[in-house]
């Protein structure tokens, strides 16, 4: 599980986290909404420790994310970047078995290999997939490779950095309903960051309202349409009208 208790963290004068609180129970599906610019990455870059807070606690089961081999600590993670972030210069399964070739968690190479081959066939694509270059694939296929990529190593905690960004609305549906399936099979912790309320609705357990540099709600999935909260309703319906002020 993963807690952040009271987390500050201040660019010069830009104070982005003003207190931030999160509890995310083993193996459930939080994803965190908010507007742009509000924190959400920094959130998320801070569990992983790439970003230090000024002040406050986060601990992954248990224990402060800056104490202890960081190798090891890491290896307990899987990630997809906003983008795919794949590297365009080695071949799709290099790319999957990335983790699996160097570090704390090398295998050797055909090993490696068949772990890839195996994560592709898992997110749906065929094995002669892995023998091509991300050039070469469409957006939906890149994603699907980062998806292969994020749980190559059978990670306990993924993170979904806006996963369905840049795809058409059927594709979208598709990652979506990929993660969701593929979190429920591995019993994975995980957290999501998404503007995609379409999103939100496939692939959390629980949903946390970044706004202000707070928490401003937090709750199951089942709960969030009838939440009496302001800013959540105008968050989640899509409206101009309400607390949050639209910048036209
Ligand atoms: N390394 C950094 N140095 C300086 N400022 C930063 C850094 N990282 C983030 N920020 C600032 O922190 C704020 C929050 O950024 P963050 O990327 O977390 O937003 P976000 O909620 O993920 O937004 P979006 O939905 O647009 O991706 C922004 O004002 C950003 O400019």
């Amino acid at each position: 599980m993963i807690t952040l208790t009271h987390v500050h963290k201040s660019f010069g004068d830009n104070h982005v986290l003003r207190g931030v609180s999160l509890h995310v129970p083993k193996g459930q599906s939080m994803v965190i909404i908010g507007g742009s610019g509000t924190g959400k990455s920094v959130t998320i870059k801070s569990v992983l420790g790439l970003v230090e807070p000024d002040s406050g606690r986060i601990e992954v089961d248990g224990r402060e994310v800056h104490e202890g081999d960081r190798d090891a600590f890491l290896a307990r993670f899987g990630m997809l970047f906003q983008g795919g972030a794949l590297f365009d210069s080695l071949p799709v399964w290099q790319n999957v078995a990335f983790r699996l070739l160097r570090g704390a968690l090398k295998r050797p190479k055909e090993e490696a290999r068949e772990i890839a081959i195996d994560k592709l066939r898992r997110v749906g694509l065929r094995a002669a997939v892995a023998d091509l270059f991300p050039s070469e694939l469409s957006g939906g296929m890149q994603k699907r490779v980062g998806l292969a990529r994020a749980i190559a190593a059978d990670p306990e905690i993924i993170f979904f950095d806006e996963p369905t960004t840049g795809l058409d609305p059927i594709m979208a549906g598709v990652i979506n309903e990929l993660i969701r399936e593929i979190v429920t099979e591995m019993g994975a912790t995980t957290m999501t960051i998404t503007h995609d309320m379409t999103s939100v609705r496939t692939i959390a357990d629980r949903v946390a309202m970044l706004h202000d540099g707070v928490i401003q709600w937090e709750g199951p999935i089942s709960e969030m349409d009838g939440a009496d909260d302001p800013y959540l309703a105008q968050f989640i319906r899509g409206r101009a009208d309400g607390p949050i002020e639209a910048v036209r």
